[in-house]
């Protein structure tokens, strides 16, 4: 089985001053036995953040362009990610999906100009408030899935990240018995669609509002292969404790 994944998505927040919690990180997770952890700062620290991470983390970008090079005026490529040090890109995260209008499609085409610049993409998916009251959770996962993953998915270069719009930044986690639904009904996806080895290699995160007091009970819960951490991974002493909690599950 795939080596399980904390990933801190630190969105639009982090000055030069904030590397020194990802040193702090580094230093704690030298160990073999502890999972794997990427840290994805904002584009302006990657560099620096993966030439600080010293191979014991892995440094991501939080979205990237579909084409390679171009006139795209505040766009980076997901060629440039992987030249700053990168080696994971998050795609197709809710916020970008409200914020900037993207469809399936764009994500689609951004995974695949992940692969073709090497990167690891984190795929997210997740339903709003609205569609999980209207039942319609396991509908919108699947369209996310299906519509943002181009052929040729594989366990290195895919994570799937299951993140309820209504669990982002509110205090409010999934229980575990409805992240057990989505995580076995993506899991089915991807087995149905990619063969059974890679489908079950997949690894899939849960993200929304996972905390130290919290991860426990998550990582418990059945195809949680790790977390996607949004406020909780800004400070080293918020993250290692989910790092500690995932590494024991
Ligand atoms: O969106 C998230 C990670 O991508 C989750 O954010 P929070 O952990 O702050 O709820």
């Amino acid at each position: 089985m795939a080596r399980k994944l904390a990933a801190g998505n630190w969105k639009m927040n982090g000055l030069e001053a904030a590397l020194s919690e990802l040193d702090t990180i580094a230093a704690a997770i030298g160990a073999d036995d502890m999972p794997e952890v990427a840290i994805c700062p904002p584009f302006t620290l990657v560099a620096a953040a993966a030439e600080r991470a010293k191979g014991n983390l892995a440094i991501g970008g939080q979205d990237c362009h579909a084409e390679a090079a171009g006139a795209h005026t505040g766009d980076v490529s997901a060629e440039m990610l992987k030249d700053a040090g990168a080696t994971y890109v998050i795609l197709g995260h809710s916020e970008r999906r409200q914020d900037h209008g993207e469809t399936d499609a764009d994500v689609a085409a951004k995974v695949q100009a992940a692969w073709d610049a090497e990167l690891s993409v984190i795929l997210c998916c997740g339903e709003s408030l609205a569609q999980r009251e209207a039942d319609e959770t396991l509908d919108v996962v699947r369209r996310q899935l299906d519509g943002s993953i181009p052929e040729g998915a594989t366990a290195e270069n895919l994570v799937v990240a299951y993140e309820p719009i209504w669990a982002i930044g509110t205090g409010r986690v999934a229980e575990p018995p409805q992240i057990a639904e989505v995580h076995d009904a993506m899991r089915a996806a991807l087995r149905e669609r990619f063969g059974d080895e890679t489908g079950k290699a997949i690894r899939l995160l849960y993200g929304g509002s996972v905390k130290a007091g919290n991860a426990a009970e998550i990582f418990a819960t059945s195809n949680v292969d790790g977390a996607l951490v949004g406020g909780a991974s800004l400070k080293a002493g918020d993250f290692l404790p989910i790092v500690e909690a995932l590494g024991a599950a």
